[in-house]
Formats: C-alpha cells, sequence, structure tokens
C-alpha cells in the first residue's frame, strides 16, 4: 500500500547573527546553510499496519509525513501511497488519505467545530449520507456531542484533538497520518484517542502511520516500529523482537503462604525474597517452566510478570544508535 524508495530532502537555511550590523549586512548578502533532514529513507507498509514512527527531536519524522501527505516534495526519491505519488496526484490523493498534526490545527479557530465539519464535507465532497453516517459514528465514540456548536478556539487541547481526529476520517480515508496526536494531553483523553485509533485500524482496517515521543502511544499500538535518527533509518521491525534481543528476561514476583522458603529452580536468579514475597528473574524461554515449578512447590496467592518498560527499550535503541 505504501511504498517509499529513496526519500531525501535538504532545508536551506540563511544564516544569521545577532546585532544590527549583522542583520544590515545579511540584508545586502545573505549565506546559507543546509541541513539534511532526510537521507536515503526507505520502507513499505502493508493495508492495516499501525506503524510507529519514531526519532529523537529533529530526526526527521514531520518531514517525512509532510511528504507522504503530499505537502512537501523530497529531493530524491519516490514514493507510492494508493498508487498516487503524494505530492503530484494532490487533489485526488487527499480524498484518500487522513492527517492529524498533532501541533497545527485544520479546523477554523473562530467557526464552531461543527461549521468546519460541514466546510469538510463540500471541499472533499463527501456524498451526504456518507458524511451523516460517519459524522453520527465519530460522535459518538469520540464523545462529541457537547463541542460541535462551540467555536475551536473555546475548546481545551483534548477537546480540540478529538475533534482534529474526526475531521481528518469524516471522507472515510483509508490511510491516516497521525504526527503526535496525544500531544499535551491528560491520561484519560490519552487512553480514550489510543482506544479509537485502535478501534478504527481493527473495524475498517485503516493504515495508520504515527510519530510520537510518547512510548505509551506505542506500546498500546503499533506491532511494528520505524526509528529513524539525523535523517537516515536505522531500524525497521516489530517490537516484539526488539523486545526479546534487547529484553531476554522476565521479572516474575510471587507472593505465596509460605514462609522463608528456598526454592529449588535451576533457571531462576533469586533477587529479594521476603518472607511471603519472593521476586525472580528468570530468561524468557523458560518462563512457563518456571511459572509450573513454582505453583508445583507453592501455594502461590498471587504472581505478577513484567518485561522491560517499552520506554526503556527504545533508550536503549538510541544508546546503540548514538542519537
Ligand atoms: N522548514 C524548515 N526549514 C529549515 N529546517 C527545517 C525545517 N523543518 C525542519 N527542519 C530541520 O530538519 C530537521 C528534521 O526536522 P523534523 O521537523 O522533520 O524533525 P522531527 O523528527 O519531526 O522532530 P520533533 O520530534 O522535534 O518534532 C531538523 O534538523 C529541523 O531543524
Amino acid at each position: 500500500m505504501i511504498h517509499v524508495n529513496g526519500l531525501s530532502k535538504t532545508y536551506k537555511v540563511a544564516k544569521r547573527s545577532s546585532g544590527f550590523m549583522e542583520a544590515a549586512k545579511a540584508l545586502i548578502h545573505r549565506e546559507y546553510t543546509t541541513v539534511q533532514a532526510l537521507d536515503q529513507v526507505s520502507f513499505d507498509i502493508e493495508p492495516g499496519e499501525i506503524v510507529g514512527y519514531i526519532g529523537p527531536n529533529g530526526a526527521g519524522k514531520s518531514t517525512t509525513i509532510k511528504m507522504l501527505s503530499g505537502i512537501l516534495v523530497p529531493d530524491e526519491g519516490t514514493c507510492s501511497i494508493l498508487g498516487y505519488t503524494p505530492w503530484r496526484d494532490r487533489v485526488r490523493y487527499v480524498s484518500r488519505i487522513g492527517v492529524v498534526f498533532g501541533q497545527r490545527s485544520q479546523l477554523w479557530w473562530d467557526v464552531p467545530v461543527l461549521d468546519s465539519f460541514e466546510l469538510l464535507r463540500d471541499i472533499y465532497s463527501i456524498p451526504s449520507e456518507e458524511y451523516k453516517r460517519n459524522l453520527s459514528l465519530l460522535t459518538e465514540t469520540l464523545n462529541l456531542a457537547e463541542l460541535l456548536q462551540t467555536p475551536v478556539r473555546q475548546l481545551s487541547l483534548g477537546q480540540r484533538m478529538r475533534c482534529e481526529i474526526a475531521a481528518s476520517l469524516l471522507h472515510s480515508p483509508q490511510v491516516l497520518f497521525l504526527d503526535e496526536p496525544t500531544i499535551g494531553l491528560d491520561a484519560v483523553s490519552k487512553i480514550a484517542v489510543r482506544q479509537f485509533i485502535q478501534t478504527i485500524n481493527q473495524e475498517k482496517g485503516i493504515t495508520v502511520i504515527l510519530t510520537t515521543h510518547d512510548m505509551n502511544d506505542i506500546e498500546a499500538l503499533a506491532h511494528r516500529i520505524i526509528l529513524i535518527g539525523k535523517g537516515r533509518l536505522l531500524y525497521d521491525g516489530n517490537l516484539q523482537s526488539l523486545r526479546q534481543s534487547y529484553s531476554p528476561a522476565k521479572t516474575i514476583t510471587v507472593d505465596h503462604q509460605e514462609c522463608n522458603i528456598t526454592l529449588q529452580i535451576p533457571s531462576a536468579t533469586s533477587i529479594t525474597s521476603s518472607s511471603r514475597r519472593t521476586v525472580l528473574q528468570v530468561p524468557t524461554q523458560h518462563v512457563s517452566d518456571v511459572l509450573s515449578k513454582l505453583s508445583d512447590q507453592l501455594e502461590i496467592t498471587d504472581i505478577s510478570i513484567d518485561g522491560q518498560p517499552v520506554e526503556e527499550l527504545i533508550l536503549q535503541l538510541y544508546k546503540e544508535y548514538q542519537l
């Protein structure tokens, strides 16, 4: 569905020094430097995937999303999405995609949300029945009923973001680009937005590309991650294999009836042990074996198994690539 091949982009930036004399000189003779924002980035995405597109600040994520949504033209490389070249077939292409930039709004600031939605209906020429069906579904699932008559400038960030997501889906797109959709949201709104993205992906098969700095978004939504750093693609793979290579052990915490026990489980290393609680470190491949031995040797009252949080995994990945 999405084929990206060798995308590169440099920005030309005017050099500026401080001070009146330097500003005056710059009026006559301006010097430029170039910033390599993207360098030969390639990947393919299948229909129905949710891909987390991650990387540190300035890595090139927004630049990529802008190209994939047709706003920016690359210096080099090709991109085909649903058979279109985004920056060439813009008018036909945008009716097939939805875009949310968490830091920008596609809604008109001074008019009620519903007026913006109606304007989008006209811009995209959405058939009346389809518009009504989508609006009522989005209003219900994103809890928008009380917001539709409110001017956008009076909405809180979380309320606005729910409206932005609805706006991006009114025309039933097949691909959704989300650039930091949970930025600045409270915990409840974040969970609501994540659940909604999951639902539209599962029920409507919408393909989602998500950039975010919130690793809980990645954990909740993405099976696959693409890591980009200094404009280059550094890692493309699924989260599970990343977990296996970086986090080969699990921590098992067992509460038991017996006091001060000594366990006979060779593949487990004891981390701490108090009178009725034992914490063990176990290689991932031995977890099921250790669990069955624990239940043979103890009367268990509670048990938990924890892996390394995804935030730490990604941090390790950043370290490995010196980002
Ligand atoms: N319009 C622009 N003009 C000049 N340089 C730019 C422009 N937009 C981005 N850049 C530069 O290109 C590089 C990539 O920026 P981009 O916004 O794509 O990064 P990002 O990964 O989205 O970062 P963040 O996580 O901070 O949003 C950065 O070095 C940035 O300074």
